[in-house]
Formats: structure tokens, sequence, C-alpha cells
């Protein structure tokens, strides 16, 4: 199992968050993704990020908006993909970052008590890490067609090798699924996150569940 112990390190990332749903509007389909979402949240997904490639401004904000409003007394924070802006403005809990996208630094003058991820994809991109993020979603472990532009997929060992590399929490991305769920965090994550498990599942909840029963200190389903 993982090397990461909360407290070892200072990070805003709990266990409470390790199973976290990336949004994909068109994979949520005509439920829209407040309402799948809401499902997810109810079978045990800790933490949210709104992700948004096609949305124009006006648009993301509303909808970063109403799902700040559904989450609010949940206890599970809502991260924003890529705009800072977005998440100045609907008053988001984090912002999560790629190596391209605005840096981690920038994002924390601007907000400083957030939680804040950066995608890392090989273990030399960890030499050049920023001092204060709260956690590195290892990108992609496994080859997906969610994201046209992904890395070129870690694998296992990779995991494994960023594991042996950082304190820091780790959330893996990119293929999980339930079938390799139990693999991904015996080789070293601490988080799993999903987009297409959960997004264009039948039932959300019951996807959710099922990925949240592999985590050893997931949050209780509310
Ligand atoms: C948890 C998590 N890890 C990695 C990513 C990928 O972020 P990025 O590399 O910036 O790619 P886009 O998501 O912006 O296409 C992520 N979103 N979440
Ligand atoms: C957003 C993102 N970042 C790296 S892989 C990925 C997509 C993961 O989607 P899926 O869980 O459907 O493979
Ligand atoms: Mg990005």
């Amino acid at each position: 199992m993982s090397a990461f112990r909360p407290g070892r390190r200072a990070t805003r990332w709990q266990p409470s968050q390790a199973l976290c749903l990336v949004t994909d509007a068109a994979l949520c389909g005509p439920r829209g993704v407040l309402a799948v979402v809401d499902a997810a949240v109810r079978g045990g997904v800790g933490m949210v990020q709104l992700r948004e490639k096609s949305l124009d401004s006006r648009d993301f904000l509303e909808r970063a908006r109403a799902l700040k409003s559904l989450l609010a007394g949940t206890g599970v924070p809502l991260l924003i993909n890529d705009r800072l802006d977005i998440a100045l403005l609907c008053g988001a809990d984090g912002v999560h970052v790629g190596q391209r996208d605005v840096s981690v630094d920038d994002v924390r003058r601007w907000l400083p008590g957030a939680i804040v991820g950066l995608s890392i994809e090989s273990v030399a991109q960890l030499a050049v890490l920023p001092d204060d993020v709260d956690y590195l979603g290892a990108s992609p472990v496994f080859a997906t067609s969610t994201k046209a532009d992904a890395a070129p997929a870690l694998g296992l060992h990779g995991l494994a090798a960023l594991r042996a590399a950082t304190d820091l929490p780790l959330v893996a991305i990119g293929g999980i699924q339930a079938g390799n769920a139990a693999e991904v965090l015996r080789h070293g994550a601490d988080g799993l996150a999903v987009v297409s498990a959960i997004c264009a599942a039948d039932d959300p909840q019951a996807a959710a569940a099922r990925l949240h029963a592999f985590l050893p200190a997931g949050r209780e389903p509310r």
C-alpha cells in the first residue's frame, strides 16, 4: 500500500477525498453533470473536479456555481480543472493544473488555502516540483480514450516509480475502473480519479460505491 501518511508532509489533501470524480459532460449525457455528481457523492466520491473543455466561460462559471451549491454541506470539495478565474469566482475549494497550465505558484498566490493538485507524467517532472502542492495526479496510469492528448501511459511500474520518489499523496488517473483499482492502490496510489468509470456508468452511484470499496479510508457514503 501507499507510503503516504497524513501529516508526514503539509498537505490539504485528505484520505476522505481518495475517490475523485473528474467530470465529463458528454459522458454524463442527458442526465447532466449535476445529477451524475449527486449520485456519485452518494456512492462515496470524496472530491469532485469540474473539467469542462468546450464550455464558454459564462456557462463554465454557471455550472461551477451550481455544483458548489450542490456540494454545500456534504464535506466534498469542489476543484476546478485548469481555470483559476472560474475557481475564484465560484468559491471553489481548489484547482487542478497540468504541466502546461497556470502554475501552482500562481494558483497559490490567489488561493492560499485551496487544495491544489498537479499532474505528473514522469519521475523527471518531480525534479521541478512547486513547494506548495497538495497532491499529484499520476497521469495517465493506463491508456484512455477520455483524454486525447494524454501523455504515454505510466503503467503500474511507472506508478510505483513515482511512489518511490515522492511522499506527496498520489492520485492515479487514466483507465481506472473496478477491475484494476486494487492493483493501482497496491502500486502506491493514495487515491483514484476516474472519469468514464462513473460518468459513463448506467448507475453512477453503484459505480462509485464499487470503487469506494477498494479504498482503505474512504469517506462514508452519505
Ligand atoms: C487528478 C487529475 N490528474 C491529472 C489530470 C490531468 O490534468 P492535465 O494534465 O492538466 O490535463 P487536463 O485534465 O487539463 O486535460 C486531472 N485533470 N486530474
Ligand atoms: C483527465 C485525464 N487526465 C489524465 S487521463 C484523464 C482521463 C481519464 O479518464 P478515464 O477515467 O475515463 O480513463
Ligand atoms: Mg489541465
